[in-house]
């Protein structure tokens, strides 16, 4: 048996994944009038409609329901982890807690798995990550991520868990790696998807992904994550995706913003706090970001998007 905090689209479609393989899925929400919704519709209307709950998987809003040292994925944005964990954590100590997130957090500059043991010492933190639309997951579409755990025997008893015949998990003991690949993709395809809302140009994408690969493996080798991590799915194969796709909502936040439109707010847009708390820890530790801090001048409403190219176009030539 497994459990998955958070009845978002990600945590909908990993419980609905797990569970269609006959493994036993309890998934909590906060929200004990959404948790009856989900309960009586067997799907998640909300969040993730059209896919329909498997027998195995249960609901809950009491997170003292889920048994004591099973395995609970936590799908919980970056920004609000802190959160949650501060209401719920006495439940959830002494286990494996794999974090479903992409970001760092703005106010420490910790990603998931660091502030998981800062908050929760005696549990063991692991990280879910990689390219992987909610959607695709549910539907039963084949999908290969990566799992990532400093224990490594847990690593591969957590792999077998959560592999199922269509959702592929690769294994890693680098946990730095794989969660900044995820945090600092999300910035990457908010830059992309400005690009080309502003009409600039396929090629304009290619050397955005591009460069912020390259903005991407100088922070996160910086910090000691291991290439071919980055190389990995969590990273490069991230980055393909979410620079690639309208399914992406990061990508699509850029899209709003390179034509000007506004995006609703209430959407999960992980690269938004992510760019600014990144910027932070770039600057406190000189590592040159130009992508990541012409996405943040342009959320803070600093340049325009012209001007910021400009200043992209007109940076000192270099060796690549
Ligand atoms: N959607 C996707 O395709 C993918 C998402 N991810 C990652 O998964 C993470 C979650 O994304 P996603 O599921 O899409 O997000 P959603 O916005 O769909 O859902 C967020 C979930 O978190 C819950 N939540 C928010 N704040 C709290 C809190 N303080 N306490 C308890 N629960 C809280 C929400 O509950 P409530 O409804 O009550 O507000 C909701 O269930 C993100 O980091 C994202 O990058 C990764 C891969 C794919
Ligand atoms: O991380 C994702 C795909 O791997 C989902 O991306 P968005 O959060 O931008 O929708």
């Amino acid at each position: 048996m497994i459990a998955v905090c958070g009845s978002g689209a990600f945590g909908t479609a990993l419980a609905i994944s797990i569970a269609a393989k006959g493994t036993k899925v309890l998934m909590w929400s906060r929200d004990a009038e959404h948790v009856a919704e989900m309960a009586t519709a067997r799907e998640n209307t909300r969040r993730l409609p059209g896919l329909p709950f498997p027998d195995t998987l249960q609901v809950t809003a009491d997170i003292n329901d889920i048994p004591v040292g099973i395995p609970v994925l936590l799908s919980i944005p970056m920004q609000k982890l802190r959160d949650m964990i501060g209401a719920h954590g006495a439940a959830l100590e002494s286990r494996p807690l794999v974090a479903c997130c992409k970001g760092v957090e703005l106010t420490s500059g910790l990603g998931p798995t660091s502030l998981l043991s800062e908050l929760i010492p005696s549990a063991t933190p692991a990280i879910l990550t990689g390219p992987s639309f909610a959607a695709d997951i549910a539907r039963g579409l084949p999908t290969a991520v990566t799992l990532a755990c400093a224990d490594a025997d847990l690593c591969k008893d957590l792999q077998e868990q959560l592999t199922t015949p269509t959702l592929r998990l690769y294994r890693t003991t680098d946990t730095t790696g794989a969660e900044l690949g995820g945090a600092l993709k999300n910035v990457i395809a908010i830059a992309a998807g400005t690009v080309m809302g502003a009409g600039l140009g396929e090629s304009a994408r290619a050397a955005i992904m591009t460069r912020g690969y390259a903005e991407m493996q100088r922070m996160a080798l910086a910090l000691g994550a291991r290439p071919e991590t980055l190389a990995g799915l969590s990273g490069f194969g991230d980055l393909t995706l979410t620079c690639t796709s309208a399914q992406s909502r990061n990508y699509s936040f850029g899209l709003s913003l390179g034509r000007g439109e506004g995006f609703d707010g209430s959407i999960t847009v992980e690269g938004a706090a992510t760019a600014r708390a990144v910027l932070k820890r770039a600057s406190d530790m000189q590592i040159d970001m130009p992508i990541t801090s012409a996405v943040v001048a342009l959320l803070e409403g600093h340049h325009d998007l012209r001007d910021l190219m400009d200043r992209l176009l007109s940076r000192p030539l270099k060796e690549e």
